[in-house]
């Protein structure tokens, strides 16, 4: 009997010692790991703090995980240790030093770019890709004339389509038209193509990087949790998604091939990006180095234009007719401005800017409030460093959180509204950009900026001089979720339509 009571007693005891020493082990092993990291909250074994972050608001989980503990924050995701920076002064920091340029390894997008072209690239190689790729571009007008005739060939086909739905008095969801418009850009920039709106091509490429916006976000959890890579590789969706971008990289690939056979003499002058790219391949070719400016490369630089120059301006676009049906009476201050400044005969130019100030703020302020890459594009520290007091790990993956910081109360009078009067004197004056990070800054800073914004400028100007926006009647009372929307790579809002009115009367005439 007294045996039977020991053994059950020892059960007992090991039921609830056990399970106990192994939380203390955990604790400890946690402790251990964490110390001198920034602080943060704990997670759970393998998932960290998954279940606590929710994808569609992760800007919205930072920021509050920032306001609770600091402005430099770790945490976990999956076996990943996350580090969020949530202040202006130290994302500046941060990202000009060159331990923090790395970007994370993702599996399945490192496995289709094998470390080629300028947004997943690291070291020597995407210094010498970036640089290139900055010059070309302003050497074909980037941000200049060239690019502006480009962008009003786009406009008279988006005009095209408002008057359609205006006809027809219907409402539209604007971005396609957006979408192809910013295509249509980057499509003369890079390999000096016009595609027509119903080329075959065109479409197919339009379609395919529509659909690979959408790439599934499982397939980058590798990226956390380290031990997923086989699972996912086998999956149906990623051998979808691989083809898809192989896809993309054959069509590049033939209009590098058309590109070739113009360029037959290298002392023509280059009339695109895919241009120089050729003629740089050709030279290191003649001094023996075949890696450098191999194929790849030139179709990654081309393609990453296109993902990371397209969906980011027809957004910002989209977002702008959506804040100003949001909010008639800046609407209406921007028409009179254009009216007054500007005027109906012709189009708006860049160097009308100065002469614009309130409607150069709303454009401003609109990046500022949608912060549109709201957690940034991930960074990596490349070793281990200490940060403003932290140590931050080899690997430590990194988060400049832009919405935290365009929406930081030191900063900003009314971070949580609409309040274009952020970025004017007492006297009206357009005070510059500031401390506004929609692009983010540093040695990573988006290679676009210049065009972005030339292109949301050309593009929101002329159709608020032509057109009046509101919400279609069914998603009036709806705008709080609009503006909430939802954080994919890029914050989207709700579901939506717009509806145009033309605004002076049907003979008002804008002409290039
Ligand atoms: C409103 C539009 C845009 C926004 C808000 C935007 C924002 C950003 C942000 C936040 C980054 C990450 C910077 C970092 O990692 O530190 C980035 C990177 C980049 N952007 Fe943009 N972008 C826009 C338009 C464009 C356009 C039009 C292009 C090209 C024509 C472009 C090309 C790039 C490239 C190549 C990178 C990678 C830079 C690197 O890794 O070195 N972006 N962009």
């Amino acid at each position: 009997m007294t045996h039977l009571l020991s053994s059950i007693d020892n059960k007992t005891a090991l039921g609830i010692g056990l399970p106990v020493a192994l939380l203390g082990c955990y604790g400890a092993y946690q402790w251990y790991r964490s110390r001198d990291l920034p602080p943060g909250p704990i997670g759970l074994p393998v998932v960290g703090r998954f279940p606590w972050l929710d994808p569609n608001q992760l800007h919205l989980c930072v920021e509050q995980m920032s306001k609770s503990y600091s402005d430099v924050i770790s945490f976990r995701m999956g076996s990943k240790l996350m580090v969020a920076v949530c202040n202006y002064d130290l994302i500046r920091q941060m990202l000009n030093d060159d331990n923090f340029t790395g970007r994370p390894n993702a599996p399945f997008l490192k496995r289709i770019t094998e470390g080629c072209g300028i947004v997943l690239s690291e070291g020597e190689m995407w210094t010498q890709q970036r640089r290139l790729a900055l010059k070309s571009l302003r050497d074909f007008g980037f941000a200049r004339t060239r690019s502006a005739e480009m962008v009003d060939v786009q406009l008279d086909i988006i005009f095209e389509l408002l008057e359609i739905s205006i006809e027809e008095k219907q409402s539209l969801r604007v971005l396609d038209a957006f979408t192809e418009a910013t295509n249509g850009v980057i499509a003369q920039l890079t390999l000096n193509r016009r595609f027509k709106r119903d080329e075959k091509e065109f479409e197919f490429f339009n379609t395919t990087l529509k659909t690979f916006f959408n790439t599934p976000v499982v397939l980058n959890l590798p990226l956390f949790f380290p031990w997923m890579n086989t699972i996912v590789q086998l999956m149906p969706a990623t051998n979808y998604f691989t083809k898809l971008m192989l896809k993309l990289h054959v069509f590049i690939r033939e209009q590098i091939r058309i590109r070739e056979s113009i360029l037959v003499d290298d002392s023509m002058e280059p009339e695109c990006l895919c241009d120089v790219y050729i003629q740089e391949k050709r030279k290191a070719e003649k001094m023996g180095d075949f890696e450098t400016f191999r194929e790849l490369q030139i179709v990654r630089v081309v393609l990453e234009f296109f993902l990371a120059g397209t969906d980011t301006t027809a957004r910002s676009l989209e977002w702008l007719l959506i804040l100003m049906s949001v909010h008639p009476a800046i609407q209406k201050k921007v028409h009179s401005e254009l009216d007054k400044e500007v005027g109906s005969d012709r189009r708006t130019q860049t160097s009308d800017k100065p002469s614009l100030n309130f409607t150069t703020a709303v454009i401003e302020e609109a990046y500022r409030f949608l912060s549109l890459a709201a957690v940034g594009a991930f960074h990596r520290a490349k070793s281990e460093a200490v940060f403003h007091g932290y140590r931050i790990p080899k690997d430590t993956i990194i988060i400049p959180c832009v919405y935290a910081s365009n929406h930081d109360p030191r900063i900003w009078a009314k971070p949580d509204e609409f309040y274009p009067e952020h970025f004017l004197d007492q006297n009206g004056v357009f005070t510059g950009t500031g401390k506004n990070v929609p692009f983010l800054i540093g040695r990573r800073a988006c290679a676009g900026e210049g065009l972005a914004r030339m292109e949301v400028f050309l593009m929101f100007t002329a159709i608020m001089q032509r057109y009046r926006v509101s919400l279609a009647p069914e998603f009036v009372g709806k705008e709080a979720a609009i503006l909430k929307g939802s954080l994919g790579l890029l914050r989207k809002p709700g579901e939506h339509k717009l509806v145009f009115e033309r605004r002076a009367n049907d003979q008002f005439n804008v002409t290039v």
